[in-house]
């Protein structure tokens, strides 16, 4: 479905100086997978996800949706960040709908499906509301009914729960699961958390520190559809293997990091 070969991509910072945010990444992705992502900060997690999204050029390699390039943003990838980035002047209908308007889309259809996703992720009621009238985990459901909206084949979440409270969070986790038991597109999902790269994915990818590198693909062998207390999951003893398996290799890799990390302090002071 989706294969990255041979990723690297520098950036030249503000005052000159190039850092490699990704070197030699290899990746595929299965179709209808849900695949996580994780990795110290910094490691080029975004620039990864935005790379398949078309949203930044890269410097060398390849990434093939289909088998086919891609050159640009396009309606079989949907993105999902973190700080929610919607319309602020368009209602919560407006927002769920600007794709399929975008797209031609006829006004009684695209109302129509924008409605059948805002109460999926339980906003029935709120459709006239502006962005600014609303909660952030609010806002978030709106940003995921309105990813869905255009019936992506991959949608790509980076961080997306990353800026609600932890119950919020949680809800999130359980519609989102539901959607996509519905709906079965490729997910690619960055996060900070090892908890919920385990409670969501099919695999979890491990980066390593800058330059960023694919350091491990750790399988999660839960059972599909995952409880929907997620919760719940997170008490088994299988979860609690992975997780513990991918601490260990996320501690192993920062210890190897640090030596690099306490030189350079040294050679400031
Ligand atoms: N537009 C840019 N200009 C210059 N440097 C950039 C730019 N975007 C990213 N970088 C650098 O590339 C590296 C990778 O950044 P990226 O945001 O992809 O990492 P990340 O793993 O998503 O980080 P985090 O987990 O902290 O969100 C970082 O060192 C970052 O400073």
């Amino acid at each position: 479905m989706i294969r990255i070969q041979g990723l690297a991509k520098s950036f030249v910072g503000q005052d000159g100086r190039t850092v490699e945010a990704l070197r030699d990444v290899d990746l595929d992705v299965g179709a209808h997978e849900f695949l996580t992502v994780l990795g110290p900060s910094g490691c080029g997690k975004t620039t990864l996800l935005k790379a398949v999204a078309g949203l930044v050029p890269w410097d060398d390699g390849d990434i093939l949706v289909d088998g086919v390039p891609v050159r640009g943003p396009g309606p079989d990838r949907s993105v999902v960040f973190q700080n929610f980035a919607l319309l602020p002047w368009a209602t919560v209908l407006g927002n769920v709908a600007f794709g399929l308007r975008m797209r031609g889309v006829g006004r009684a259809e695209r109302e129509e499906r924008a409605r059948a996703l805002i109460a999926a992720v339980g906003l029935a009621g709120f459709e006239s509301k502006l962005p600014g009238e609303l909660s952030g985990g609010m806002q978030q459901r709106v940003g995921i009914a309105r990813a869905l909206a255009v019936r992506p084949r991959v949608l790509l979440m980076d961080e997306p729960f990353g800026a609600v409270d932890e119950q919020t969070r949680r809800l999130l986790q359980e519609e989102l699961l539901a959607i996509w038991e519905e709906h079965r597109p490729t997910v690619v999902f960055v996060t900070h958390s090892l908890e919920e790269a385990v409670l969501l994915g099919d695999r979890v990818v491990l980066m390593s520190a800058r330059p960023g590198r694919i350091a491990d693909i750790v399988p999660v062998d839960l059972p599909r559809p995952r409880p929907t207390d997620v919760a719940a999951l997170g008490r088994t003893g299988r979860y609690a293997e992975i997780t513990g398996y991918l601490w260990d290799r996320l501690r192993a890799m920062h210890a190897e990091h640090r030596p690099a990390l306490s030189r350079r302090a040294g050679a400031a002071s």
